[in-house]
């Protein structure tokens, strides 16, 4: 253990707001998880010594005498401590003081506005948001840091003390050895943790994965005094091997578990994992899970993501974005490449040929991954499918090279049974096609509610032909990369030219050719009114309830995908609507009938109707109110 000199040079800080906040919460909701304080300071005592031998690679002097790395773990009874140590990185003053007194992490304000209170939710929300060094404070009512960075000088070293009530004090110190010390001062009623037998227990359980050797003192049996007595060596507790190069069948449910949430910070089990040795061309391994919760900053572009990126085993960088898809962001796990150089830079990682070919392949192995679970797992793909399926969607139009495969992978609400839930898949509604349907349709709205409304779709109702009911934000960008799906176009319901004459019997072909003519002179009526606000007006037989719906043609935009475009900024072109109009409403009857002088109000009245259905803003609101009074009264 350290001798520490006399503190000087003693600063006192406080907290940042959210440190206090996490402090308060996680000492309260998170008891019951007591043990995790040992998984998370071992974790960051691993990745300490992992960082320490990268920046080593280039500064080999940064081992100083001291180039075996491990981590320590110690206790003493009297005292009441429990300390853990590693000969890793360590921290500078200004290290420790902003990654011991803040989180730096953005998103981390509006995280914390979503705790509750309510302590089991919020334990929840907490583990998602990783605990960290923080989680000492669950079992220690007094914390002590003392640490060196590698490559200073022992008298740069500082200690960091602190009670996890407000504030903590930082000092400098002298410290010969390299690396961090913390010291937890175990609270009251905590000391059953003052045991070998104990901490071997929690650290085999939770560490065993860790590749470096996280040791204990050594002890024996001593006969003469009829107990275990200390060597003075020390022993390692867990295997010490990198868990992704041991073979599979050596590896434990349990080990890939805590091995995930050591990579990822999670809290909860992993939803899947898929781990496997390539070799070939190109030779690496590939350990990524499939978490079961999105993180708190999913939708965050800035947030940290991707995959641990190791060569020979040595860690190389945390979040290498290129390694996978960004559609793929939050697949979590490790790649150990046998062929990058141990020097590569991001710069390197954006242009290498063999980075190309890890990512197309782990991108395969995490699509085999889900179709596994979709095909035999089918309640875990509904988790999946309700944490990142939208993430997913993505992949169509990123994707161009595995289109399909995502495309199989897409779950939709559709009419079929008439619920938000999206557990459709294209397949699925390919079976369910009625004779002569050649076309995958589909709605657009803002909302489920808004998109199983929509007027467009009476017709389909009526005839018992299916609809995919999509509000998703990512829906429209999706479908202008997803044309078809096995041979079959994805058609919107809410565009023109609807091609439903394969489907209509000869009675509504008729029908469709009679209507035309007998409403030819209505239509050009609403032409002339409408002249500067449509593009067309026409009859249609898609309506059953509503007297009127818009349509746009074939190759524009929809009005969903204005308004998005609108609401996010964007310039969208104007495109005119297509006002079509049933010709078997009472409604359309009853205009046919206004005088001239009321048929104005009458044909406006009927477009901004089918325009507010449609989920469009109204260009005059208040000329539609007054409209609409105005007709009421005259009756
Ligand atoms: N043993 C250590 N040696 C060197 N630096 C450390 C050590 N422990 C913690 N740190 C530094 O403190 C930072 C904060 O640690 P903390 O455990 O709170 O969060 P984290 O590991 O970054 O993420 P998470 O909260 O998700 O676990 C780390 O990122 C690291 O820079």
């Amino acid at each position: 253990m350290t001798e520490a000199t006399e503190p000087q040079t003693s600063e006192t800080m406080g907290f940042q707001a959210e440190v206090k906040q996490l402090l308060h919460l996680m000492i309260h909701s998170l008891y019951s998880n007591k043990e995790i304080f040992l998984r998370e300071l071992v974790s960051n005592a691993s990745d300490a010594c992992d960082k320490l031998r990268f920046e080593a690679l280039d500064k080999p002097e940064l081992f100083e005498s001291d180039p075996n790395l491990r981590v320590r773990v110690d206790f003493a009874k009297e005292a009441k401590t429990i300390t853990v140590s590693d000969n890793g990185i360590g921290m500078s003053r200004e290290d420790a003081v902003s990654n011991l007194g803040t989180i730096a992490r953005s998103g981390t304000r509006e995280f914390f506005s979503q705790l509750t209170g309510d302590k089991q939710k919020d334990a929840q929300l907490i583990g998602q948001f990783g605990v960290g060094f923080y989680s000492s404070f669950i079992v220690a009512d007094k914390v002590t840091v003392r640490s060196r960075r590698a490559g200073l000088p022992s008298s740069e070293a500082i200690e960091w003390v602190s009670d996890g009530q407000g504030e903590f004090s930082i000092a400098n110190i002298d410290k010969a050895d390299r690396g961090t010390e913390i010291v937890l001062h175990l609270r009251a009623d905590e000391e059953e943790l003052l045991s070998n037998w104990k901490l071997r227990e929690i650290l085999r359980r939770y560490s065993d994965h860790i590749s470096l050797p996280v040791e204990m003192p050594k002890e024996e049996w001593d006969e003469e005094k009829s107990e275990m007595k200390r060597t003075g060596d020390w022993e390692a507790v867990n295997q010490a091997s990198a868990l992704w190069t041991r073979s599979k069948s050596d590896i434990t449910e349990e080990q890939y578990k805590e091995f995930y949430k050591h990579v990822s910070h999670d809290f909860e089990d992993p939803l899947a994992w898929t781990h496997n040795r390539v070799e070939g061309r190109s030779e690496y391994t590939q350990l990524l899970f499939v978490p079961k919760r999105a993180p708190f900053d999913l939708w965050d572009r800035d947030a940290k993501r991707g995959v641990k990126l190791y060569v020979k085993r040595v860690f190389i960088m945390d979040d290498a974005e290129q390694l996978l898809p960004s559609y793929l962001r939050f697949v979590r796990g490790v790649i150990d490449s046998a062929d990058l150089p141990l020097n590569v830079s991001r710069e390197i990682l954006q242009e290498s040929r063999d980075v190309r070919t890890i990512r197309e392949g782990s991108a395969k192995r995490i699509l085999s991954l889900l179709e596994d679970l979709a095909e035999n797992r089918k309640e875990d793909y509904a988790t999946f499918w309700a944490t990142f399926g939208q993430v997913l969607k993505e992949g169509t139009g990123e994707d161009m090279a595995n289109q399909e495969r995502i495309a199989k992978l897409l779950r939709f609400a559709s009419t079929h049974n008439d619920s938000d839930v999206q557990d459709v898949s294209l397949t699925d509604y390919i079976g369910r096609m009625k004779e002569g349907q050649d076309k995958i349709y589909y709605v657009t709205a803002e909302s489920y509610n808004a998109a199983k409304s929509s007027p467009h779709l009476e017709i389909f109702r009526k005839k018992g032909i299916e609809v995919l009911l999509l509000w998703d934000r990512v829906d429209e960008w999706m479908l202008s990369h997803l044309r078809e799906f096995d041979g079959k176009s994805l058609a919107s319901v809410a565009k023109g030219g609807l091609d439903l004459e394969a489907l209509a019997d000869e009675e509504e072909k008729k029908k469709q050719s009679e209507v035309a003519d007998t409403f030819k002179p209505l239509v050009e009526r609403l032409t002339k009114s409408l002249d500067d606000k449509v593009k067309e007006v026409r009859v249609t037989l898609r309506l059953v309830d509503s007297p009127a719906c818009v349509v746009v043609d074939e190759n524009e935009m929809s009005p969903h995908l204005q308004r998005l475009l609108q609401s996010a900024g964007q310039q969208a072109p104007v495109v005119k609507p297509i006002l079509e109009i049933n010709p078997d409403h009472s409604l359309i009857k009853r205009i046919e009938q206004a005088t001239d002088d009321q048929f104005d109000d009458w044909a406006f009245l009927l477009l901004d109707q089918a325009l507010l259905a449609d989920g469009s803003q109204l260009s005059d609101p208040v000329g539609f109110v007054k409209r609409m009074n105005e007709l009421l009264l005259k009756g």
